[in-house]
């Protein structure tokens, strides 16, 4: 027997580190990105086969923690013995790049599993079991990455509150673009942790800031105004670079999308590498962005039609 299980990506537009503490955030799915596990009949013990290792399920190694837990605790869940079954994952989705691999991992795996033993999942036991490897990836998840890696339409996600799907419908373009290096969201939230600590007035100051923008990004959205959009885009970058989460290649790639015509442009995602995003107003400037964001580094850039809700490329 064989069975799957899928997940998307997801950007966020708005609102990373900030949605830890209850402000909005809203993020999109990016279907140009996905991950597929396949869970197959085989003897013996549970054999984990993805990007980083091939072997034994009890043998995996430390970076794997988060998905080996979910696994066991998933199979824990429905009751089944742990063995007698390969997991195959294979992904598009950059690993540690802001695009939500580490939750998608775990959804698209949970839901093999229910579907390998037959077993109808609920979408709360879904967030739920995936939770706890957010847990283990980040140590204070907001939970926005399981809601948008388990959904294909754009999300306002208030922490502990119904979710809010929306259409996007918006007039223009994202440039997504990876600067090639690993971002680190567990110690970026760590940062932001201890910041709120050591200097909590001006932390929840820029905290609050950001969720103001996240409820303005949403009425932006909603009247199709590319622009307002791009200035808070650029907004949210300049408060998450003061809270300590952007770093020097970030920062790199924002100004040259600025330079060349972005109607704004933030990092997404944890932030301190991984990817940023540009807004731009049609696909020719969407384009030509791309190009400049490469030659200033980017190691690779996806264009977002957000008019289709999907993606160009
Ligand atoms: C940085 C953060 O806001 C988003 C990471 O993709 C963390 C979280 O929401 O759990």
């Amino acid at each position: 027997m064989k069975k799957t299980g899928i997940s998307n990506g997801k950007i966020i537009l708005i609102g990373e580190h900030s949605v830890v503490y209850g402000e909005p955030a809203i993020a999109i799915p990016f279907l140009a990105t996905a991950i597929e596990t396949v869970i197959e009949t085989t003897t013996g013990p549970v054999i984990l086969d993805c990007f980083f290792y091939k072997g034994p399920l009890s043998q995996a190694p430390k970076r794997l923690l988060n998905l080996a837990t979910v696994i066991k605790e998933t199979v824990k869940t429905l009751a089944k013995p742990l063995e007698n079954f390969t997991i195959t994952i294979s992904s598009t989705i950059p690993a540690e790049r802001g695009m939500g691999s580490s939750a998608a991992v775990a959804v698209a795996t949970i839901r093999a599993l229910f579907r390998y033993f037959d077993e109808p999942l609920s979408n709360t036991v879904l967030l739920e079991l995936t939770n706890i490897s957010e847990t283990i990836a980040h140590g204070n998840p907001s939970g926005l990455d399981a809601a948008m890696t388990s959904s294909n339409s754009p999300l306002y996600y208030v922490k502990g509150q119904e979710f809010e799907f929306f259409p996007l419908n918006m007039t223009a373009y994202l440039v997504v673009a990876d600067t090639g290096i690993t971002g680190q969201t567990k110690e970026a939230v760590e940062h932001i942790a201890q910041l709120y600590q050591s200097a909590p007035k001006q932390t929840g100051y820029l905290i609050k800031q950001l969720g103001q923008l996240a409820k303005k990004t949403k009425l932006a959205i909603e009247k199709n105004q590319a622009i307002t959009l791009g200035t808070n885009m650029t907004q949210a970058h300049k408060l998450l670079s003061s809270l300590g989460v952007s770093n020097r290649e970030l920062d790199c790639l924002v100004d040259t999308a600025l330079d060349s015509g972005a109607l704004g442009a933030k990092l997404t995602g944890g932030g301190r590498g991984g990817c940023m995003i540009a807004l731009a107003k049609n696909e020719t400037a969407a384009k030509r962005l791309a190009t400049d964001l490469l030659e200033a580094g980017a190691q690779h850039t996806w264009l977002y039609n957000m008019r289709k809700d999907g993606y160009d490329d």
